[in-house]
């Protein structure tokens, strides 16, 4: 396991050379609180949140109200090889709506055309040997990952949801399109399974993460309807502190329901969110608001593995 001082991680793209393949790594420096400027010394370099841009969805519904989020440029994610005109803002088409994305020169084949589960997996030494580029969905049991899989790839029940958490307990491979894989991982945090069970869980899924060399990124899934959890900010922290690259999916944003859900809105909650993490990271991570029951987001992280894929293929 890569150990490491307390880190933070620049999101700048770099290769590794690996003998057998590429792997796309975020670039860590050491934990310096001086590199990160205060807020108030960030400029007022907002900028405004698109409506849709490269569009592939037919049937996705907007949102009531959806959020004009502002962001200063230090917290929006620029993706390898894409070079920011001069000057205070960004073109509002660039960022992909309700994230910090920008999109760049490599966000294409982005359409799900075919989707089949290949196989679970116990051990990451039993996962598939292909080599083909993947992105694996983590979280707190319960949060939707199962059900954010089957809104990326429009199917209902590709992968098995349910509303007791714990139902996923393997890795489970699913092949996009012939060339990439999403994988579906076991939750974490979830009581009500016996503690050698938990630790389990732990162990495999981390050694995944470490080992697994065709790993293109993490998608770490935050319930954005209840106020942030310790275990998830531990969870970021701990895929940061391993160089682990990350971007962060916030779920269930379709909730919006104030009292019911602790008080606040999802927009609050990432927010919140955000600051929460912001002391582990140097530049905020991509992070991208979703709902599986409106398909909020989907075609944005489609375009973002793309970018994300394609790069790495390159590379
Ligand atoms: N309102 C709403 N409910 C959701 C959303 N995503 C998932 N759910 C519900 O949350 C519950 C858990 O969803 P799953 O997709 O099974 O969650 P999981 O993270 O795969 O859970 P484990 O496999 O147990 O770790 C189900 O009842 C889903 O219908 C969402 O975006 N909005
Ligand atoms: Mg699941």
């Amino acid at each position: 396991m890569l150990l490491q001082p307390r880190i933070l991680p620049r999101f700048l793209f770099i290769t590794t050379t690996t003998p057998t393949s590429s792997r796309l790594f975020i670039r860590f420096r050491a934990f310096n609180s001086t590199l990160i400027p205060s807020v108030a010394a960030i400029p007022d370099l907002s900028i405004s949140i698109p409506l849709p841009n490269p569009s592939l969805s037919d049937d996705a519904p907007s949102l009531p109200d959806d959020p004009q989020l502002h962001l200063p440029l230090e917290k929006l994610f620029v993706p390898p090889d894409v070079q920011l005109p001069e000057g205070p803002f960004v073109s509002a088409g660039r960022v992909l709506k309700g994230s910090n994305i920008v999109l760049g020169p490599y966000a294409r084949d982005a359409q799900v055309s075919a989707a089949d589960f290949v196989k679970s997996s116990k051990r990451t030494e039993d996962c598939p040997a292909d080599g083909l580029p993947e992105f694996a969905l983590v979280g707190r049991s319960n949060v939707g990952k199962s059900s954010l899989l089957n809104s990326l790839v429009r199917r209902k029940r590709l992968a098995l949801t349910s509303k007791k958490p714990g139902k996923t307990q393997c890795i489970n491979h699913f092949r996009i399109n012939d060339s990439w894989y999403l994988v579906d991982l076991p939750g974490y945090g979830y009581a009500v399974a016996p503690q050698e069970v938990r630790t389990d869980w732990n162990g495999f899924t981390k050694d995944y993460f470490c080992k697994r060399e065709s790993l293109v990124s993490v998608f770490l899934l935050i319930d954005a309807s209840i106020p942030a959890k310790k275990i998830d900010l531990e969870y970021a922290s701990w895929l940061g502190q391993n160089q682990i690259p990350m971007t962060l999916v916030f779920t269930k944003c379709d909730k919006r329901k104030k009292k019911k859900n602790g008080g606040k809105r999802p927009e609050e909650n990432v927010e919140d969110f955000q600051n929460l993490i912001s002391e582990f990271f140097q530049s905020t991570p991509p992070w991208i608001m979703t709902s599986s029951v409106t398909n909020q987001g989907r075609d944005e992280i489609l375009l973002h593995m793309a970018q994300l894929r394609n790069y790495w293929l390159k590379h």
